[in-house]
């Protein structure tokens, strides 16, 4: 496991340190999701190693935000398990998920736009026992623009802002495992670039295991170590970020 924790994030986020040994934090097998008659996920399995940036790519519409409700717990599954740390989540609402680790960076963000930055961040307090009920200084290191702005509200960000105290709101959560749904859509390309900064520091000083779904290739190459591919509901394509360059890949990716 990587540790390269430098003065400004000393005080802040916990280490996984304790379930060191097990490098694998989520396992998905063989999930099946429907919403109705409709079939949103067939037979998906895949897992999320700690210290490392797991992504799954896929177009439009292909079952990815579907797959991080099976895994927080917004959306039952209809067969297959989802194991964390070796522990079934099947079954479990999703604040019960929180607190076991699982921090969820929703798609479009999901802000409380009347509430204040910093009110926004506690309510990350929520799954936290009362000694941790502060805010880590990583935070405000990665994004400082949270700190200067930290008694506006949510709904005067910029969606580039929203974007980074949704990732901050679930860093506050201490999670072992963090989940993001396309942290890049609709967002300017200098605040993608902190946004993947933020990921990798994330991975390497906390060890914590990233699991990122997104239709933007080149963030996933970039950053990912491990990459899965959705079509239609099923994983098409497994592999390292390289394999995201081979034909059989980008025959799955373009529309
Ligand atoms: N609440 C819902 N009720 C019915 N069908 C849904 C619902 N949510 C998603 N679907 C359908 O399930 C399928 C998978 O949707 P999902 O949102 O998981 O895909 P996605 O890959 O995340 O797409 P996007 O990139 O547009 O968010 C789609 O056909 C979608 O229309």
């Amino acid at each position: 496991m990587r540790h390269r924790v430098s003065p400004p994030f000393q005080r802040g986020l916990n280490s996984p340190a304790s379930f060191e040994g097990a490098r694998t934090m989520l396992t998905i097998d063989n999930v099946n999701l429907h919403y109705g008659a409709a079939q949103a996920l067939r037979g998906v399995s895949l897992s999320a190693d700690m210290g490392k940036i797991t992504c799954v790519l896929g177009r439009n519409g292909v079952g990815k935000s579907s797959l991080l409700r099976a895994v927080t717990g917004q959306h039952p599954t209809s067969g297959g398990s989802i194991t964390f740390q070796g522990e079934t989540l099947d079954g479990l609402a999703p604040y019960r998920r929180a607190k076991l680790g699982v921090g969820y960076v929703p798609q479009g963000r999901e802000i409380f736009p009347l509430l204040t930055v910093k009110e926004n961040l506690e309510t990350g307090f929520a799954p936290l026992p009362a000694r941790d009920r502060n805010i880590p200084d990583d935070i405000f290191s990665l994004f400082p623009v949270l700190q200067s702005m930290l008694s506006r509200r949510g709904g005067d960000l910029s969606g580039g802002q929203q974007q980074q105290l949704a990732i901050g709101r679930a860093m506050v959560t201490r999670p072992k495992i963090l989940v993001l749904d396309e942290p890049t859509e609709g967002i300017q390309p200098s605040i993608i670039k902190d946004i993947g900064r933020a990921i990798r520091y994330l991975r390497d000083s906390t060890g914590m295991a990233i699991l990122l779904v997104e239709q933007y290739l080149d963030f996933c190459r970039e950053l990912a170590d491990q990459v899965y591919i959705m079509d239609r509901g099923e994983i098409v394509h497994e592999g390292p970020a390289e394999t995201l360059d081979t034909p059989e890949a980008r025959r799955h990716l373009t529309v």
